[in-house]
């Protein structure tokens, strides 16, 4: 047990699958994984383990923003031993091209800071995305015939941001999309040698203002979760 997780030594697998959403979390351990046992529910951020295709595999909740999913990527790779860590998440579109429920596959993840700043200080590190767990993600995806971006997104530290600048911005930049924690899970990755992959589903569209219906964002992040699941275990 750490401070923020309660399961055993051995109830978390090397391979970690992180929705922002507890209740994501649990929804996608009882739709993918077979015989899923809940291993977490301290401060209600759930997590489940089971297994795909015969290999462990734990769902665990991250909560919004960087500092939250440093807490729980932090516990999970120094006290659990995760190996994979691959974030299953929303995102608002920042390009015309890509549409809602189209599925983000994150080389990059551009921010304007995050809980890693104190250690890199001047530094400007850019965190990317596992290149291994990348290349199998897109084989998944373009295999199961689901619309794909790959490129950089943008991790914010705001949902509600009073400066529309800097989303205009990373859209002049060629930014696919927006959401809060990719970048710290790419920086902890390198930091601790372990592979991490952010794929996202587009929820809303921040140059549209259009926005997928509640009823519909289960059954459009179902292609994500397999996404990657089959990047995890590929090869
Ligand atoms: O749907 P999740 O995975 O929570 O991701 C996105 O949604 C939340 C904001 O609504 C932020 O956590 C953002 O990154
Ligand atoms: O962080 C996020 C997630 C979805 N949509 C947004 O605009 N921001």
């Amino acid at each position: 047990m750490t401070v923020h997780i309660g399961a055993q030594p051995g109830q978390i697998a090397e391979t970690v699958l992180m929705p922002g959403d507890p209740l994501r979390a649990e929804w996608a351990a009882n739709t993918f994984l077979d015989n899923p046992v809940c291993v977490n529910r301290v401060r209600g951020m759930l997590g489940f383990t089971g297994t795909w295709q015969g290999h462990p595999v734990t769902i665990h909740g991250s909560g919004m923003g960087m500092p939250s999913l440093s807490i729980y990527a932090n516990e999970l790779i120094r006290e659990y031993g995760a190996k994979t860590l691959i974030r299953i998440g929303s995102a608002g579109a920042m390009q015309d091209k890509v549409k809602l429920r189209d599925v983000i596959l994150a080389m990059t993840a551009s921010s304007l800071s995050t809980p890693s700043v104190g250690i890199f200080r001047e530094l400007n590190f850019a965190p990317c995305a596992d290149f291994e767990l990348l290349n199998a993600a897109v084989a998944s995806a373009k295999a199961m015939g689901a619309i794909y971006h790959v490129g950089g997104i943008y991790s914010a530290d705001v949902f509600y941001d009073e400066r529309p600048d800097l989303n205009e911005i990373m859209t002049r930049h060629g930014i696919l999309g927006v959401e809060m924690e990719a970048a710290e899970l790419y920086n902890l990755a390198a930091r601790h040698g372990v592979r991490a992959l952010a794929v996202l589903t587009v929820s809303d569209h921040l140059l549209r203002h259009e926005a997928l219906p509640s009823e519909d964002r289960q059954s459009s992040f179902g292609d994500m979760v397999q996404i990657a699941l089959e990047a995890a275990f590929a090869g």
